[in-house]
Formats: structure tokens, C-alpha cells, sequence
């Protein structure tokens, strides 16, 4: 994989304030990488660091091996051309219709009208407006006026786009059908896209790789469908856990069942093989990007403890023990303690 966007070791101060420490992540080309963390954790701030619109203090951001911090101006005004952007309030011009808007960047650039004109033209097509061009943006949906901010982010060919929570002001459906445009663009044009976002059913539709960031650090960098699957804390930190009740007799245990796995019968043969009777506490399957991943947790007498984890050890399917709920607060309390 060659990797379009390197970060090493980079730190970025505002004052006296560490806003981001030691960040290490390399993004491949066309990918969709995402981009996770609670509000102030940096995410905002590290997207600005990779399009130059913000300085880091110390190490290395590289752009198809450009240090971006050693650009001249000039250099420095191409090189933002080659980075689109889109933000949660969609920043466009109240006063110019969807072709003015989209049109602005080429404009600014003194392109000729023709190539405006086909420009235009083509990106209404590719992000399904052509029928609101002559709109002005109050008589837009908030999809619709995505799409337009999608289309302005393309007009100047664009090998990276920057997503900053695109998606939050959103209804779900809405949300999915510029995911599904953003997946599009991606596919056929192959623009590597770095997404923010809070929201976790957005990572799993869209990306293959994500970093969990946490005050400033990254507290997690993988496959998606790795760290849902491993759930570890700072995945946990982030979507807390749910409100499940579960018994405080035997033991609770969750079980993530890879798409593999879930189409084994492999949880009846456990069954059978050890000569056991369980209880089952509930279940769901979650669609990713490619895949579908399920989770099943089961309540085991405590005698059988050992054989469960050992037979799914044996069948390499992660497990982890879940205490009920205000058990796992205090256990959180303490070790935060
Ligand atoms: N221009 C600035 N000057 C001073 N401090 C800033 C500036 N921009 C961001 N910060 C601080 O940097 C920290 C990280 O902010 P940032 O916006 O990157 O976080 P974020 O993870 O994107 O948050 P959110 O999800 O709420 O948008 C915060 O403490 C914020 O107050």
C-alpha cells in the first residue's frame, strides 16, 4: 500500500496548551480513513494540520512526501488545491445559487467560463442535484446542501477530502445517502477521504481504518472491524456501554462473531461438544463497510467457564466478560481512581 499521508511523531501546541502529542498515523491512497474522538480531542485541528491551514510544532506530515510544513507560499496555495474540505454547516454562499457556489474555487483561480460551465455541470451530475443548479441555498434540504459543499470540495480535482463531521447535522437516512455518495467518489474517482465524525454508525459504513484519538493522543489505530471487534477502552470511553441487564449469577460473556464465524453453527456445536446448557442474554448484528460483524452474549454457569473460553480460544473467537452494568461502572470508578 503506498501511503498518501504520513504523520510522525507530530505535536501542536495553541499557547500553553498540548492540543495534540506524538500523533503517528499513515493514511494509504484511496482510502477512507476515519478519524474518532470525544469533543477537544484534537480531531479538528489535526485535519486543519493536514490541509496547512494550521503549523505543528514538532515532527513530520508528509503529503505524497511533501513535508507540508516546508512549503513555500506559493507552493503552499497549490498545494491546498489539491485538498477538499466539507464541514457540518455545508459554509455556503447564502447569496450565490448552486452553480455560483460551486463554481467560486474555479472562479477564484481565473479558470476560463467554458471550463467552468462543464465543470459545473459534470459535478451537479455526480453529486445528483442538476435539478436545484439554479437554487439558491435557503431553498435547499441540509442533504442537498452537502452535495453542493461535496461538489465545490471536487471542483478543483481534489486527490484528498477532508470531512469534517459532514454528517452531524443530519437525519440517519440522510446521513447514509451522502456516505453512500462519499463511498462513490471515492470508488470511481479513488480520492483518498479522511473523515471526522461522532458518529460511530458513519465509521462503520465508511471506513477501513480509523484512529481513536484521546486527549491529543491516539489511543487506538486499526482496522475498524479489528478494534469493533476487540472493543478495547478507548473504543469503550467513546460509545460507553450500553444498558444491557444482565444476571449477577454465572458469567456474562460476549462473544464477536466475524462474518466467518457467524455463518458457523459454531456456538450449537460448543454446546454439544462441552455438554453444556447456557442462557442467552442477547444479540445484534452490525453492518461495516464490507462485512457484517455480530455479537452474541451468553450467561454460562460458572463451572463452565473455563471450557466456553477455552473452545472459543481453540476457534480464535474473540470473547470478553461483561459484569452487569453497576458493576462495570464501579470497576470503571475504580481503576479510574
Ligand atoms: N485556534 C485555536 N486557538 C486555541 N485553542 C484552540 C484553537 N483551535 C482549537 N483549540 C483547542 O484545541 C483543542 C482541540 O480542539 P479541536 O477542535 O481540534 O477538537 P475536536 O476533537 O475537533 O473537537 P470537536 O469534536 O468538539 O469539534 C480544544 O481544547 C480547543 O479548545
Amino acid at each position: 500500500m503506498i501511503n498518501l499521508i504520513s504523520i510522525k511523531h507530530l505535536k501542536k501546541c495553541f499557547a500553553e496548551q498540548t492540543v495534540l502529542n506524538d500523533i503517528n498515523l499513515h493514511i494509504g491512497k484511496g482510502k477512507i480513513y476515519g478519524l474518532v474522538g470525544r469533543s477537544g480531542a484534537g480531531k479538528s485541528t489535526l485535519l486543519r494540520c493536514i490541509n496547512g491551514l494550521e503549523s505543528y510544532d514538532e515532527g513530520s506530515l508528509t503529503v505524497d512526501s511533501i513535508e507540508v510544513s516546508s512549503l513555500s507560499a506559493k507552493a503552499a496555495r497549490e498545494f491546498k488545491k489539491d485538498i477538499g474540505m466539507i464541514f457540518q454547516q455545508f459554509s455556503l454562499l447564502s447569496r450565490l445559487n448552486v452553480y455560483e457556489n460551486i463554481a467560486l474555487p474555479m472562479k477564484c483561480w481565473n479558470y476560463n467560463q467554458t471550463h467552468i460551465d462543464r465543470k459545473v455541470k459534470e459535478l451537479v451530475e455526480v453529486v445528483g442535484i442538476h435539478d436545484k443548479i439554479h437554487a439558491f441555498p435557503a431553498q435547499l434540504s441540509g442533504g442537498q446542501k452537502q452535495r453542493v459543499a461535496i461538489a465545490r470540495a471536487l471542483a478543483m480535482n481534489p486527490r484528498i477530502l477532508l470531512c469534517d463531521e459532514a454528517t452531524s447535522a443530519l437525519d440517519p437516512q440522510t446521513a447514509n445517502s451522502i456516505i453512500s455518495l462519499l463511498d462513490t467518489i471515492n470508488k470511481q474517482m479513488g480520492i483518498t477521504i479522511v473523515v471526522v465524525t461522532h458518529q460511530m454508525s458513519v465509521l462503520r459504513r465508511s471506513c477501513e481504518d480509523i484512529s481513536i484519538l484521546e486527549n491529543g493522543k491516539i489511543a487506538e489505530s486499526g482496522s475498524v472491524v479489528e478494534i469493533f471487534l476487540r472493543q478495547p477502552k478507548a473504543l469503550i470511553n467513546l460509545i460507553g456501554r450500553k444498558d444491557q441487564i444482565l444476571p449477577h449469577t454465572g458469567i456474562n460473556i460476549k462473544i464477536s462473531l466475524s462474518q466467518e464465524v457467524a455463518q458457523k453453527p459454531l456456538i450449537t456445536e460448543m454446546a454439544r461438544n462441552l455438554q453444556i446448557d447456557f442462557l442467552f442474554m442477547g444479540g445484534e448484528m452490525e453492518r461495516f463497510r464490507d462485512s457484517v460483524l455480530g455479537s452474541l452474549t451468553i450467561n454460562v454457569n460458572d463451572e463452565d467457564y473455563t471450557g466456553v473460553t477455552e473452545f472459543l480460544n481453540a476457534h480464535r473467537v474473540p470473547w470478553q466478560v461483561l459484569l452487569p452494568l453497576e458493576c462495570a461502572e464501579q470497576a470503571l470508578a475504580e481503576e479510574e481512581y
